[in-house]
């Protein structure tokens, strides 16, 4: 059974989804251990165990941010002789898989939807056009894998107690930087954008006015998403961009409104699995890519949307 490291950046109590599903995909190919991104406790320990870690890598000195991170990894890749590494598909998971890809001369590949028992990687390109298979031709393959790709097993694991942590010194990693201090942001109690199985995204058809999109986004349990040209207009945090230029999504549904749908928008969230796209214009080039197209006003179609919802939930 070759061995699997999973990059773990932040351990919590309770592991994020796209945590539990890079574990759960591990577990199916070999034996698992996780490289801890920072320090934890007891609690984040045993459930990381639970979802399938038989042992863990932690840095001597805190670790955090991506220099350290990458030569902990690099170092637990070398002492685990692992044949494959899982990282997150998101900006600090790229970067400290590209940076120990140096470290190691081994293959990096991104946007991975799946890995078969071969070690070949299925990943989309192009937007989400085209699904191809590639394979590390050297090293430990280092992969960075979509949220939302991998089938969760049905309820909650077995509780277990922590698997042993192994401390790895793996000496300068320059340039000198270090945490000086940590905020947690206030969360908004609406999932996390990169994570979410359901996205509301609104755009300059809003007209400023983002309350239809957050009431359909509560009524799903659904993230909020945003065109470029609604983030620009300080409607909404940039942090909500989606497309070319903002973040990448593929979740289960995603509802478009008043988006136009450009090539960059559309970068951004063609691999979801759903679409469905409210806009006014018959002729929006977002129709051209929905699986259910609403042509009306969404200040009309969404609170009636939301409101049905509300009904069949009760
Ligand atoms: C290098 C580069 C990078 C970019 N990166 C991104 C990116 O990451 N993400 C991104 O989104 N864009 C990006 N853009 C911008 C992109 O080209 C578009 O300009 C942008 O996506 C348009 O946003 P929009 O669809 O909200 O606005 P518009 O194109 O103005 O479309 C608004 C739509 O709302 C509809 N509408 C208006 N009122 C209503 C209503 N009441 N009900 C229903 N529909 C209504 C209209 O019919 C129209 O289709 C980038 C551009 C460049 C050049």
């Amino acid at each position: 059974m070759p061995n699997i490291l999973v990059y773990i950046q932040a351990p919590a109590a309770v592991p994020t989804k796209s945590q539990r599903e890079m574990l759960t995909l591990a577990s199916r190919l070999g034996e698992v251990r996780v490289v801890l991104g920072a320090p934890t406790d007891e609690t984040a320990l045993a459930a990381l165990t639970a979802w399938g870690a038989n042992g863990f890598y932690a840095a001597g000195a805190s670790c955090a941010l991506v220099a350290p991170d990458a030569a902990l990894l690099a170092a637990a890749a070398k002492d685990s002789d692992a044949a494959l590494v899982l990282l997150p598909n998101d900006i600090q998971g790229r970067e400290v898989a590209a940076r120990a890809g140096i470290k190691l001369d081994a293959g990096v590949i991104t946007d991975a939807i799946d890995v078969d028992a071969d070690l070949v990687v299925s990943k989309t390109v192009l937007a989400g056009s085209y699904t191809v298979r590639v394979k590390a031709t050297r090293g430990p393959a280092l992969v960075t894998v979509k949220p939302n790709s991998v089938e969760l097993p049905a309820g909650e694991p077995a509780a277990a107690s922590a698997a042993p942590v192994q401390v790895l010194e793996f000496g300068e990693v320059g340039p000198a930087a270090t945490v000086a201090g940590t905020v947690q942001r206030t969360a908004s109690g609406r999932p996390d954008l990169n994570e979410a199985r359901f996205v509301v995204a609104g755009g300059r058809g809003v007209d400023g006015d983002f309350g239809p999109v957050e009431d359909l986004a509560d009524a799903l349990g659904a993230a909020i998403g945003a065109s470029r040209a609604a983030t620009d207009a300080g409607w909404i945090d940039h942090s909500a961009q989606i497309g070319q230029t903002g973040k990448t999504v593929s979740p289960q549904l995603y509802i478009s409104a008043g988006i136009s749908g450009a090539i960059q928008q559309k970068a951004g969230m063609q691999s979801s699995t759903y679409i469905v796209a409210v806009n006014k214009d018959p002729d929006a080039p977002v129709f051209e890519i929905a699986d259910l197209g609403i042509v009306g006003d969404l200040a009309t179609v969404l609170p009636q949307a939301a409101a049905e919802i509300r009904r069949r939930k009760g």
